[in-house]
């Protein structure tokens, strides 16, 4: 059984005052199996931040199911203990560590915290804590430190440290490295594949960076305001695209023999013949 059975999933946001409604995620389906890592793709408002939010909890569907580790995830948790173990399992970092992480807390301290929260007999010495320090490539000398007094890359491994501290089976990534500038991206990136292949946890990683996708992710789900257009090995979307879509955005890559203008072209015919698909022209 896959670790992630998403189906059908649905969510329009109503707008209200004559406004028209925004289907943000239109029937999308997918499955992530343990130990994989999953890429989801598109541009600024194609839904990808709705569904990992809808995972995570932090957003409710309208319709379709989500299944993540044999548990409905669309269906409310009854209890205290059946919210915590729903956080446990699933985890998210988010693109900016200094909204996610508390500036008044030391890293030890932020770090102690996501452990009691979920597990009040948890082992919490110094040795604990510099082991998860240590998987996210971070010393002693960071664990005293406060948000502030970190660099982007260092607080997004605080962020990440936090996530793995509850062992989850799948941690949620929005564009959790496109803050951060391409060298230490590239670090993050090897950092996350590095504790992929250690424990064996499984990644939905957002983003609308393509480049980065190819780095950590082996299959990819291409979305186009909120349905899914194009999905498969990441290879192979790379390099042999069937959606005009997936073929538009791997063209808006920077890249040898770049061009563009020819890419502000090719987006301006494809709306519109998107446009004329939807009003069925
Ligand atoms: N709370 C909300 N209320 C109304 N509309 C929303 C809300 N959240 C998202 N939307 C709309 O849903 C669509 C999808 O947004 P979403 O944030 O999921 O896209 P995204 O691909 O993650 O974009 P970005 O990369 O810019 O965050 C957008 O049209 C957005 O305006």
């Amino acid at each position: 059984m896959s670790l992630v059975e998403v189906s059908e999933l649905h969510r329009v946001f109503r707008m209200g005052r004559g406004a028209e409604d925004v289907t943000a995620v239109n029937r999308v389906s997918f499955a992530i199996e343990p130990g994989e890592a999953l890429g989801l793709v598109g541009e600024s408002g194609s839904g990808k931040s709705t569904i990992a939010r809808i995972l995570v909890g932090l957003e409710h569907a309208d319709d379709g199911s989500a299944v993540i580790d044999g548990v409905d995830r669309l269906r409310p948790a009854r209890s205290r203990a059946e919210r915590l173990a729903r956080a446990r399992a699933v985890q998210m970092v988010f693109q900016d560590p200094n909204g996610s992480l508390d500036r008044r807390l030391t890293v030890e301290e932020t770090l102690r915290r996501a452990i009691r929260l979920h597990d009040r007999g948890a082992d919490v010495s110094a040795g604990a804590l510099a082991a998860l320090l240590d998987r996210v490539r971070l010393t002693e000398r960071h664990a005293r430190a406060k948000p502030h007094e970190l660099s982007g890359g260092q607080r997004q491994r605080v962020a990440i440290a936090r996530a793995l501290a509850v062992s989850p089976k799948l941690v949620v990534l929005d564009e959790a490295v496109s803050a951060l500038d391409v060298s230490v991206q590239a670090q993050v990136l090897e950092l996350l594949a590095e504790i992929q292949r250690e424990s064996g946890v499984s990644y939905l990683f957002v983003s609308h960076d393509l480049a980065v996708i190819r780095e950590l992710c082996s299959r990819v789900l291409v979305l186009f305001r909120g349905t899914v257009v194009e999905q498969g090995e990441t290879a192979r979307v790379l390099s042999a695209p069937e959606h005009p879509y997936s073929r538009l955005l791997i063209a808006s890559t920077p890249g040898p023999g770049w061009d563009p203008e020819r890419v502000v072209r090719e987006r301006m015919s494809f709306t519109q013949r998107m446009e004329a698909v939807a009003e069925g022209g």
